[in-house]
């Protein structure tokens, strides 16, 4: 039986592994970590991620040939094949902080790999690394390798969290870079192998290691320069009087350009999108291309405008001041059908509204107070590391309260922000929160989930990103 070992239980190596379980049931899977609460999580019944069709997933095959373990060094020594989904964080410290990948938790994990290993392993970067990151874990590898054959492929993951399971289940692709030596060749066609349980030929892709490894900082960037794009737009078009879904339609109708990834947003959020393109903007200084650093650079300049936008747009509207006043927050994972805060544009836009001096009160399906109070005390980039490595107990963000339903939220609030766009925000009851609510009744909608006219007949003033402004809006200023 081939064994597969995954270190790293966390959004990726979870999720990705147990769809393998279940598709290839000839092959064991074990799944380590070093957190030990992340592992027990895993063999409860509560799992330490929420994601659409995970459980059920998890409990087909867990115990049968999917196992968590906190033994990194056992299911290693037994494995075949590694897979690395370790976290690879923003360097905070030293050469290139602020923008290159911190390889760390990468390193250690292949000193471990290669201390341990008494057989000959394929070795698969499942995270996203800088491109060359295959030569440097070679290096570690075959330095210690005792006369054991390394090969190191790269299988970056194209998953989208909220929709894991079904992206895992239907892949646009799956992605496989190798050496291009016979040996390396075989090693790309043992990994093809399993993928080819359920994933048809046409969409499995090979190349060579360098192709696979920059692909994934590629795809991620021209995803996050479509959002910068249209949300560039929804100023021009607040400003010109246009609306942007109307003109994000019109564009996407060209079957070059097409429909998707065009939601204007009060910013995009997520731990891949800006963390991939700062290390795309470092390899880019590296290698002596500071114009095209530059260009990428200007994804996440647009991104963080965004969010400043909207801070200072609901400012200005409330007579330029919010000390004091309630706000409701609803939603603050940087997507819907996820938990997942990291990086999302809700802590900036949070953060903003504090340095008012405002009194939030937030709602999320999914995010517990505990971990808003985290992230709106954590440094930045603090969160990409594994959870015991986190602050342990952050300062309480005495202006911040979490609550448990949207009403309770939006009671005696001066105004109602949506910053991420799940469902049950489109069927709420607008007139009851507003009968509820401070008088004039603000809604700024950062999604454009909420029918902006139907808002306004209710007795709102409403700002929705990109769409023509009230005319109360026309008179503040709004410089970001
Ligand atoms: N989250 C996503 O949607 C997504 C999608 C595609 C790619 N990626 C990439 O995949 C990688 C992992 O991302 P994630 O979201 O799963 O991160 P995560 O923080 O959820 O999980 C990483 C896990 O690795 C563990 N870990 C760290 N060092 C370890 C070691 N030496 N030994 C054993 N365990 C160790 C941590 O404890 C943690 O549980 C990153 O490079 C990320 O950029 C993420
Ligand atoms: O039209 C859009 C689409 C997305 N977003 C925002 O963009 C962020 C990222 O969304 P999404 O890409 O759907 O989620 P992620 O889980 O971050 O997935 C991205 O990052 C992963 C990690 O690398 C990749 O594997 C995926 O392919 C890539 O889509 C979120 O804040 C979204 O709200 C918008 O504002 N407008």
């Amino acid at each position: 039986m081939v064994k597969i070992c995954c270190i790293g239980a966390g959004y990726v190596g979870g999720p990705t592994m147990a769809v393998i379980a279940l598709k290839c049931p000839s092959i064991e899977v074990a799944v380590v970590d070093i957190s030990v609460p992340r592992i027990s999580a895993w063999n409860s019944d509560q799992l330490p991620i929420y994601e659409p069709g995970l459980d059920e997933v998890v409990k087909q095959c867990r115990g049968k040939n999917l196992f968590f373990s906190t033994d990194v060094e056992k299911h290693v020594f037994e494995a075949d094949i590694v897979f690395v989904s370790v976290n690879t964080p923003t360097k905070t410290r030293g050469l290139g902080a602020g923008k290159a990948a911190d390889l760390t938790y990468w390193e250690s994990a292949a000193r471990m790999i290669a201390d341990v290993s008494k057989s000959d392993k394929i070795v698969v970067e499942k995270s996203t690394v800088p491109v060359k990151t295959a030569e440097a874990i070679e290096k570690i590898l075959t330095h210690n390798s005792k006369g054991i054959n390394y090969q190191i492929l790269s299988n970056p993951e194209f998953l989208a969290e909220g929709t894991a399971i079904q992206d895992l289940f239907h892949p646009d692709r799956v992605l496989i870079g190798g050496r291009e030596t016979p040996e390396g060749n075989k090693a790309v066609q043992t990994l093809k192998a399993v993928y080819a349980h359920w994933v048809s030929d046409d969409r499995i892709l090979t190349t060579n290691l360098w192709s696979a490894e920059l692909s994934k900082l590629a795809a991620n960037a021209f995803l996050a320069q479509r959002i910068s794009s249209v949300n560039a737009m929804s100023a021009l078009c607040e400003a010109t009087g246009a609306d942007v879904t109307e003109v994000a339609y019109a564009v996407g109708k060209d079957t070059r350009i097409g429909p998707k990834f065009l939601n204007a947003s009060v910013g995009f959020g997520g731990s891949c999108f800006q963390k991939d393109i700062l290390n795309l903007v470092y390899i880019c200084e590296c290698n002596g291309l500071p114009e095209v650093a530059e260009y990428w650079k200007q994804v996440i300049k647009i991104n963080d405008y965004q969010k400043s936008r909207f801070v200072n747009r609901l400012v200005a509207s409330m007579f330029n001041t919010v000390a004091n006043k309630k706000i409701a927050i609803l939603g603050f994972a940087f997507k819907k059908d996820t938990g997942d805060t990291r990086e999302t544009p809700a802590i900036d836009v949070c953060q903003g509204l504090l340095g008012d001096k405002a009194q939030l009160s937030i709602y999320d399906p999914q995010v517990t107070e505990d971990q808003i109070q985290r992230d709106l005390s954590m440094n930045k980039f603090d969160w990409d590391h594994p959870l015991h490595l986190q602050p342990t107990s952050p300062t309480t963000v005495k202006k911040v309260q979490a609550v448990w339903d949207a009403y309770t939220a939006a009671k005696d609030a001066h105004a109602v922000c949506i910053l991420t766009e799940w469902d049950e925000f489109k069927t709420l009851d607008y007139k009851k929160i507003y009968d509820s609510m401070q008088k004039p009744a603000f809604l700024f909608d950062g999604r454009n989930v909420v029918d902006a006219n139907k808002m306004r007949e209710i007795g709102f003033i409403v700002y929705s990103i990109g769409k023509p402004l009230d005319a109360w809006l026309k008179d503040m200023p709004a410089i970001a």
